[in-house]
């Protein structure tokens, strides 16, 4: 004998039915079977629906109760043959004017008991079972309909009926013993030993499909659904969730209870208790294997099997030193909640005794607070308890499986990578099961943490940065293109997903969390492009709240700084070529380092110096490995260098200025490379790394820019003042060049001393022969004492910058 149940998506029309008949038709013909069917998808609800309005003495019940009779109908017409229409038509029309009577009388007394509303309730299934019995006849199967009102007995505790299982099992034995026909019935319905009908809780339907399969031994139980079995998570809320292809009861037991709809939790214990294999399949999808819940679980390769989340939870907190040492407080707490029928969904004590934390749904909140505060009066009066504590919006989210058991490093990997992502986790329960890790985070952190979570258990060898770009100029564009260009390759070389999920210039930006098509980037923020605001690029990142998200600042600006410290603070990682906050005031820069430590983000500004050269690095490794940095001497200026390279006799200094400038190696402003701004802030930069606090007024900077050119108003017209300096320019050039000599602007940082300024240097000098728009760092410590540590290439421009980025951006995923 095999049990099978089928959902109300599954008979929600006359089409579906019919995938049934077939579903059904196979299974008979392998051997004995019965049915258990839920109400047509929706009608439950109706059913609520129209008993409140009728008791509220609301006549528009009347209204919903035609849309009732019109939707069954309508299913018997395109379902049965028109011969057999007549008599389901007149079944379902008496059924509805019994249905009318009751809700005729809840309408005049102005009042609905849970007795009564459970016998409205009853109505769905009880209507969906006639209609496909008789389907079932026309194609040629011998069903035989059973009210489930006769087979199961329940208490009388409405709306959540308990099961009498010796009576229940005895009916059943008795009834199926009787006959051999396809014996189909209505879930979720049963009745008292007084003939009262009763629910036994929504979904239990699946409960009515596995007391049917335990009473008979049935050889297994299939819960037919609309999702191809349990899944890894709810994937509308993860990508990328796989079906758990075998699971033990406790498994399924925990996993639905935590939230996983497949499956109603009560339906779990009747085949457990008779080690009745239960099987969930997908009637849209019959072909699919599905999820065989069963004693043994196997090794999917994960110590977890799934995740599931709850989304209206309250914690509710009693703290205080009354409670150290005195026996009966959890009593009393407990009690107080069990009066008042409020269901405890996680417990946490504290071993200092000093609080208990309880999770519950949150629409119990107030009510438990009044009962907690009415329980505890002497104590809270006496201040031996503080005043109860209540936290709304929070979700409950556990880890489930058994294979966790004994496994080490499974806590360790769920809180470190929801610390890495920036999320609080208010509250944790473990059992000493091993089965199952609960812990409560707020609302808005719950879907990135089933993703967090998802990913670290499931998708190690894949990972996906989301990534949110400021600034889409020169260095940015370069970037995605870059990016665009290498997506492929990570994904198949290092499954890693680059998910551009964020776009924005000073004008416009634009978000897509499923990633930005980056070949259309340009198109898309030009065109669809909502108008940038700083508030609301940072706003809606946050919204979006996804794991492993990353600023990437590739502008020059002040105010983009501003963002740094609450992205870091919410655990996303930082990447910038923009100088401003590291060069800015020396606590914003300790601030933001010791944020991202705090928060288990990056903060991450190779780029600041010396382009995409490995700089910053270098002197980090140095440090980190107990060398100490005696002198940093160095050409730090990518464009100025090719300024004096470049200047020749014949070539004009104001047109090699605009040379750079097009070639991106300057800054979006020439003159901050020209005045020695740039060079400043790099000095700076690396002092502060090698550990000194030095402020920008430290350096001792040397500008050789005319007046008149600092001063002009824009980019625009400091380029049509430029011009009248070139002669100027070209004699110094000249002069140099005529005594063997090269220009060059060269940092030093000494004995905590910084400075930078001109050099004319002769062939005997390591910086003479540092070619094009390069950058030269030498690096004199304990270790390099003799002869320096030399770091050397490209220091600007735009391809070797944004791969700089690219590389830290990728960091962030090794990390
Ligand atoms: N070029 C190089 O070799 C190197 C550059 N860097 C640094 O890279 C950064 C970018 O330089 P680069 O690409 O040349 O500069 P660009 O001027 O070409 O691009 C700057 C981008 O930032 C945008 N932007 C400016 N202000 C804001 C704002 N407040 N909000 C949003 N977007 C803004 C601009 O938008 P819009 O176009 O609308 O104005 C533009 O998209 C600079 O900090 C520079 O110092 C670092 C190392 C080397
Ligand atoms: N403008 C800078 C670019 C990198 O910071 C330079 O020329 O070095």
């Amino acid at each position: 004998m095999k049990v099978l149940k089928f959902g109300g998506t599954s008979v929600k029309s006359a089409e579906m039915m019919k995938q049934v008949g077939e579903i059904v038709k196979n299974a008979r013909a392998e051997g004995q079977v019965a049915v258990v069917v839920s109400a047509m998808s929706g009608i439950t609800d109706q059913l609520i629906n129209v008993s409140t309005l009728a008791s509220q003495g609301n006549d528009t019940y009347q209204q919903t109760l035609k849309e009732i009779e019109k939707k069954h109908l309508q299913c018997i017409q395109e379902l049965l043959p028109p011969q057999h229409q007549t008599r389901t038509v007149a079944t379902i029309k008496m059924t509805l004017n019994e249905l009318e009577d009751v809700l005729q009388g809840l309408f005049l007394l102005k009042e609905i008991s849970p007795k009564s509303r459970d016998f409205v309730m009853s109505f769905g299934e009880r209507m969906s079972s006639a209609i496909i019995t008789e389907y079932f006849k026309t194609i040629g199967l011998d069903a035989l309909l059973a009210d489930g009102r006769e087979l199961i007995v329940t208490d009388d505790n409405f709306g959540n009926a308990v099961v009498d299982f010796e009576e229940t099992d005895k009916r059943i034995r008795k009834y199926f013993s009787r006959t051999d026909k396809l014996i189909v019935m209505g879930g979720f319905i049963g009745a008292t030993v007084n003939n009262e009908t009763t629910t036994l809780g929504r979904g239990g339907s699946d409960y009515t499909g596995s007391i049917i399969a335990a009473a008979l031994q049935a050889k297994m139980l299939e819960i037919w659904t609309d999702v191809d079995g349990m899944m890894t998570a709810d994937p509308r809320k993860v990508r990328r969730t796989m079906v758990l292809k075998q699971l033990s009861y406790i498994e399924a037991l925990e996993l639905s209870h935590f939230g996983a709809k497949v499956l109603y939790p009560p339906s779990v214990q009747p085949v457990l208790a008779k080690n009745i294999p239960l099987k969930i399949k997908n009637t849209f999808n019959p072909a699919a294997e599905g999820t065989l819940v069963a004693r043994e679980s196997v090794d999917n390769g994960s110590p977890i099997k799934g995740i599931s989340s709850i989304d209206t939870v309250a914690l509710i907190s009693l703290n205080g030193s009354g409670m150290v040492g005195v026996s009966g407080f959890a009593k009393r707490l407990f009690s107080a909640l069990a009066s008042g029928r409020i269901n405890v969904i996680l417990i946490t004590q504290a071993s200092s005794e000093h609080s208990i934390t309880v999770a519950i749904n949150a629409s119990d909140a107030a009510k438990a607070k009044t009962l907690i505060e009415s329980e505890f009066v002497q104590e809270l009066k006496s201040n031996a308890l503080e005043p109860v504590v209540v936290e709304q919006d929070l979700s409950i989210l556990a880890i489930v499986g058994e294979n966790m058991r004994n496994t080490p490093n499974v806590s360790g990997k769920l809180f470190s990578s929801l610390g890495r992502n920036g999320v609080n986790v208010r509250a944790i329960a473990q059992g000493s099961s091993e089965n199952n890790i609960s812990f409560v985070t707020q609302n808005a952190d719950s879907r990135k943490a089933l993703n967090i979570v998802h990913e670290a258990f499931f998708l190690s060898d894949t990972r996906v940065l989301n990534i949110f770009l400021v600034g889409v100029g020169t260095v940015g564009g370069t970037l995605l293109r870059q990016m665009r260009e290498q997506q492929e390759y990570f994904l198949q070389e290092y499954n890693l997903e680059l998910r551009v999920t964020g776009i924005a210039n000073s004008r416009k930006m634009w978000f897509d969390e499923n990633g930005i098509h980056l070949p259309d980037w340009k198109n898309v923020l030009d065109n669809n492009g909502e108008a940038m605001s700083l508030g609301g690029f940072a706003g809606k990142m946050h919204e979006m709240n996804l794991r492993n998200s990353i600023l990437v600042d590739c502008t020059a600006s002040e105010d983009v700084v501003d963002l740094y410290e609450e992205s870091l603070q919410r655990g996303i990682s930082i990447v910038t070529p923009n100088k401003v906050a590291c060069s800015g005031r020396y606590d914003l820069y300790k601030r933001l380092k010791q944020t991202a430590t705090q928060r288990g983000a990056k903060f991450l500004f190779e780029t600041n110096v010396g382009a995409g050269l490995p700089v910053i690095k270098t002197l980090n490794d140095l440090t980190q490995s107990g060398d100490k940095i005696l002198k940093i001497e160095a050409i730090l200026s990518g464009t100025l260098n090719f300024l004096f390279n470049e200047h020749k006799a014949g070539v004009s200094f104001s047109s090699v200025v605009k040379k750079a400038k097009e070639l991106g190696y300057s800054e979006p402003d020439p003159r901050i490379d020209m005045n020695g701004l740039d060079v400043a802030r790099k000095i700076l930069i690396l002092s502060r790394e090698a550990g000194a606090k030095k402020e920008a007024k430290d350096v001792v900077s040397e500008n050789f820019l005319p007046e008149e050119c600092q001063k002009a108003t824009s980019i625009e017209d400091f380029f049509t003042v430029l011009p009248k300096y070139d002669d100027y320019f070209e004699t110094i050039r000249s002069d140099v060049e005529k005594a063997g000599n090269r220009q060059r602007y060269v940092a030093v940082y000494e004995n905590g001393n910084l400075s930078t300024g001109l050099r004319v240097v002769g062939p005997d000098s390591p910086f003479y022969q540092v070619e094009g728009n390069d950058n030269l760092v030498l690096f004199w410590t304990e270790r390099y004492k003799v002869r320096p540590l030399i770091v050397k290439g490209a220091g600007a421009g735009a391809e070797v910058t944004a791969a700089g980025i690219f590389a830290d951006i990728i960091r962030i995923a090794n990390f």
